[in-house]
């Protein structure tokens, strides 16, 4: 069953087509590799699956809700990792996962235990008395990806998660992330593709604001016409040339 249905799905800011007529579609517990150059169209297709953006044509749901009628009931159900995480640099890291839970709005009872899940799951057990500011990059990204997963919503949407993470620290939510899957869908956006390769089972290409590639890994090189060998690297560079 689809979980998140995109159908010919456009924005314009002004004269600019960000992205147009974008249809794909990611099934219940499945990861979708979101993948495209600079300026492409992710944020701006995350930002709309997610609420925060209206289209300007098209459709998109989420389980089940119009992401634009129903902004609340998609909201409640989507943990959003922005490009950007909405951290507040004064408050503890304790401090700032209760907030949003309270934001959340997740039941009073179990916050605390709800809290200690995804601070473990995050490695943050040993920072949550610390000030957002003094982190180092890495540590800021893993309360980013702490607040997305409180609440343990069944869509997650993730804008470069791996973003200033140590090899060690990438590895290790790599493999926080494909243990995700089964439980929760996802959408994952990121530049490291060998990344893709390790935690999807399908991918989506865009390149100036359309789809380029939309297959299951294994099916991309033929689908597109390489050699059985290439890699998803090669594959990006031939389809989003010029
Ligand atoms: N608020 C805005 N006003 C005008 N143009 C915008 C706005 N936001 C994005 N754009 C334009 O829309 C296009 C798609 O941008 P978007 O941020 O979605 O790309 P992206 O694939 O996320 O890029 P990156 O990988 O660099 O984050 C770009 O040409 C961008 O300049």
């Amino acid at each position: 069953m689809p979980m998140i249905e995109v159908q010919n799905l456009t924005k314009r800011y002004r004269d600019r087509i960000a992205i147009d007529q974008l249809t794909f579609s990611v099934n219940e517990g499945e990861i979708l590799g979101f993948l495209g150059p600079n300026g492409a169209g992710k944020s701006t297709t995350m930002k709309i699956l997610t609420g925060f953006l209206p289209p300007s044509e098209g459709t998109a749901r989420v389980a089940g809700f119009d992401v634009f009628t129903h902004p609340l009931e998609v909201k409640r159900r989507i943990g959003y990792l922005p490009e950007t995480p909405p951290l507040y640099p004064e408050m503890t890291v304790h401090g700032y996962l209760k907030f949003v839970a309270s934001l959340k709005q997740l039941p009073g009872r179990g916050v605390k235990a709800e809290i200690d899940r995804v601070a473990g799951l995050t490695g943050l057990t040993d920072v949550m008395g610390r000030i957002i500011q003094n982190l180092s990059k890495g540590y800021k990204q893993r309360v980013g990806i702490a607040q997305a997963l409180l609440g343990s919503p069944p869509v997650l949407i993730l804008d470069e998660p791996t973003e200033g993470l140590d090899p060690v620290q990438r590895s290790e939510l790599r493999a926080l992330i494909r243990g995700l899957a089964g439980k929760h869908t996802l959408i994952l956006s990121t530049h490291i593709l060998p990344e893709v390769t390790m935690t999807c089972e399908k991918v989506l290409i865009i390149h100036q604001g359309k789809i380029a590639a939309y297959d299951a890994i294994q099916k991309l090189a033929s689908v597109h016409g390489q050699p059985e060998s290439a890699s998803l690297e090669e594959i990006f560079i031939k389809l989003t040339a010029a």
